[in-house]
């Protein structure tokens, strides 16, 4: 294969397919066509107004308290004990700077005398006292930090296990919303900087304590000490933020393509889809296209740099030279007689000390805004899932004698023609409903509304026997349900939990064993290394792979293992042979008449088993009869359908 970039190459045509025009074989394309590049993804934030757009210096440092009680909050809600030991070491090391230099102060004037003997005499209990002070204020930051290592990997879970959770928890129509991919992936990074964020905080606010401390002792000192100390500081300060904003941009300029590749990434190692990738020749294509999403995003970063350094230099440059005055200043007091040679050296000291506490400062909520950014995502997207969490209604549902969609509808958020129009349909207890159409018809869609997984959208109803839906309590609905989805999970678990997982868990295995023997899958189990503890998870050490149609045994084993009142398989069988999908039809006729069963499928041989079948065309009911009544009819879509099943 030659690389992407080459012209496009018409596929050539052998010699035999010439002579004999009836039969044309195509030869095996050698040349890849020219691909075209990758659409400009661009998460634009219509529905989520980005922190950085139109933020001021101002906006940015009136943040920084709100990062620090956000996180306050965090560290509090995981380990009390442990945010209030932060605190308590925070204050007792701001109080022994204190103390450090007030004992410096102290002792400096009496060292200051012709006799060195003399004044270390006169200065040694003050001495003592800066260097025990010294060594609390060491002892309690050591302290602080463990403090904050413990609570870390706490507060690392709690705001991974919020976002699974809220994605478990959403109303389906979430994830259909415009962006919910890329803010749902700016969010987790969000969690991941929620643990920078408690280390910042901690460096914040001791330098605050410790400026505090040390300021106090300067401006007794001399005020204007305090102010050229500041000056000193602040153009590192704000280069700090705006270099911030820089990084931030480039953050939320790629996520989209980040967001992408990332999936992309995925579906290009698993196994899953490795046959198709190689038999298929896509690498090429797809090496390319990976490519110009890592030169995208490669670019954007790369184009910061320049800016990013340009900032950070000229703020270093000011600190500098600001620095400088601040000693020329205290030269020219103590020159002018302003001030003595030892409140000037327990002011060299001060300042060293307020000087690194205030650039911590500075540098910890620059770095904090910076993580408070991403937190803020974290927020945004936690409020907005959260306020889109099923919660529908407090009715608690028991097992249906009926279901009734009366003019119930449902429209996709991101499209505008629905994709059920208005249905009224009655399902019975007893009844196996064979629901029939083509591609795209809507069949999934209808499962999903008589499940209670969507609520219609425009109006009409879904009842439970005299419960709608919409005002019932969803996980109530949902203990009733076992549904075979079109894609079912390969849990990465073992086999017995791939069987029992939803339901709760019960001592022996005589139930798992039965639901397998169901689908027949018993002799498939038995023969597993470790029976049903065998990890069902080809990518992990130990691990054992099952093919498709076994898999889709699996799902329906699971569902039958539920003992639904509701049981609704979506194309159960697509991968199954013959013996695997005669078990399950005849699994599902013999066990009809305790339940309502529903069964999606195109082949349409299965359907004769159903005793109704509901053929859908564009998100109508076109007919619904028995299958015999319905394929005998003229004109009829099923008789169409079968006609062309039987055609081959
Ligand atoms: N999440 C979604 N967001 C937007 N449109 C969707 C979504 N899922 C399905 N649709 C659209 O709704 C229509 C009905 O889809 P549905 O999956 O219900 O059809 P189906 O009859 O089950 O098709 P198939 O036989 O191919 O499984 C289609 O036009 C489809 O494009």
């Amino acid at each position: 294969m030659t690389a992407p970039h080459d012209e496009t190459v018409v596929p050539a045509v052998d010699e035999t397919s010439r002579c004999d025009r009836s039969v044309s074989v195509p030869v095996a394309r050698s040349e890849a066509p020219q691909p075209s590049a990758p659409p400009e993804l661009d998460y634009n934030g219509r529905k989520h107004r980005r922190a950085m757009d139109d933020a001021t210096l101002w906006d940015m440092a009136r943040r920084i308290p709100a990062a620090l009680i956000q996180t306050a909050r965090l560290a509090w809600t995981v380990d009390r004990r442990m945010a209030a030991t932060i605190v308590v070491c925070q204050l007792l090391s701001g109080i022994g700077t204190a103390v450090m230099l007030g004992a410096v102060a102290e002792a400096l004037p009496r060292l200051m005398v012709p006799d060195p003997r003399d004044g270390l005499a006169q200065a040694w209990p003050a001495l003592t006292v800066a260097v025990v002070a010294m060594a609390t204020g060491a002892a309690m930051w050591i302290l602080a930090d463990w403090a904050t290592r413990r609570l870390n990997p706490k507060i690392a879970s709690a705001a991974d296990l919020t976002l699974v959770d809220l994605h478990m928890r959403a109303e389906l129509a979430a994830y259909d919303a415009e962006g919910f991919g890329d803010r749902s992936q700016a969010a987790e990074i969000g969690a991941l900087r929620a643990v920078d964020i408690a280390d910042d905080a901690k460096t914040l606010t001791n330098g605050l304590v410790q400026l505090v401390s040390a300021a106090t002792v300067l401006t007794s000192l001399h005020p204007l000490l305090l102010g050229v100390l500041l000056l000193s500081v602040v153009p590192r300060g704000m280069g700090g933020v705006i270099a911030a904003r820089v990084d931030y941009r480039v953050h939320d300029r790629t996520i989209s393509a980040r967001n992408v590749r990332g999936m992309m990434r995925w579906w290009l190692t698993t196994p899953d889809l490795a046959d198709e990738l190689r038999a298929n020749t896509m690498r090429g294509y797809l090496h390319f296209w990976y490519r110009s999403m890592c030169d995208r995003v490669e670019g954007r970063e790369l184009e910061a740099a320049r800016p990013y350094l340009m900032v950070t230099l000229l703020a270093a440059s000011l600190g500098g030279l600001f620095t400088l005055g601040m000693w020329t200043s205290l030269a020219a007091l103590v020159l002018a007689g302003a001030m003595s040679t030892a409140i000037a050296g327990t002011a060299v000291v001060a300042s060293q000390t307020a000087g690194r506490a205030l650039n911590s400062i500075i540098r910890y909520s620059t770095v904090m805004f910076h993580h408070g950014l991403y937190l803020s995502d974290y927020y945004a997207f936690v409020d907005e899932v959260r306020a889109m969490a099923t919660a529908r209604g407090t009715v608690q549902v028991e097992a249906p004698q009926q279901i009734r969609l009366e003019s119930a509808s449902y429209t996709y958020p991101s499209k505008e023609t629905a994709a059920v129009q208005p249905i009224t349909l009655t399902l019975n207890r007893g009844e196996v409903v064979a629901l029939v159409g083509e591609n795209g018809a809507g069949k999934s869609t209808l499962i999903r509304m008589l499940t209670g997984l969507t609520v219609p959208t425009n109006g009409g109803k879904v009842l439970w026997d005299d419960t709608d839906l919409a005002t019932a309590d969803a996980e109530s609905v949902w203990r009733h349900v076992g549904l075979v989805p079109q894609k079912n999970g390969h849990w990465p678990l073992a086999a017995r939990e791939n069987i029992t997982l939803g339901q709760p868990r019960e001592h022996g295995d005589e139930r798992i064993w039965h639901a397998a023997e169901r689908v027949g899958m018993t002799k498939a189990l038995r023969e597993l290394p470790d029976q049903l503890d065998t990890l069902l998870a080809r990518l992990v050490w130990g691990g054992h792979e099952m093919s498709g149609g076994q898999w889709q045994r699996l799902a329906c084993a699971r569902a039958m293992y539920r003992e639904p009142a509701v049981l609704v398989l979506d194309e159960p069988t697509s991968e199954m042979d013959a013996r695997g999908e005669h078990t399950i039809f005849h699994e599902l006729r013999a066990t009809a008449p305790g339940r309502i069963t529903v069964v999606v499928t195109h082949r349409l041989d299965n359907v004769r088993m159903a005793d109704r079948v509901v053929v859908l065309d564009q998100g109508r009911i076109r007919e619904q009869g028995s299958f015999d009544e319905l394929v005998a009819t003229e004109g009829s879509l099923l008789g169409e359908l079968y006609d062309l099943a039987q055609d081959r």
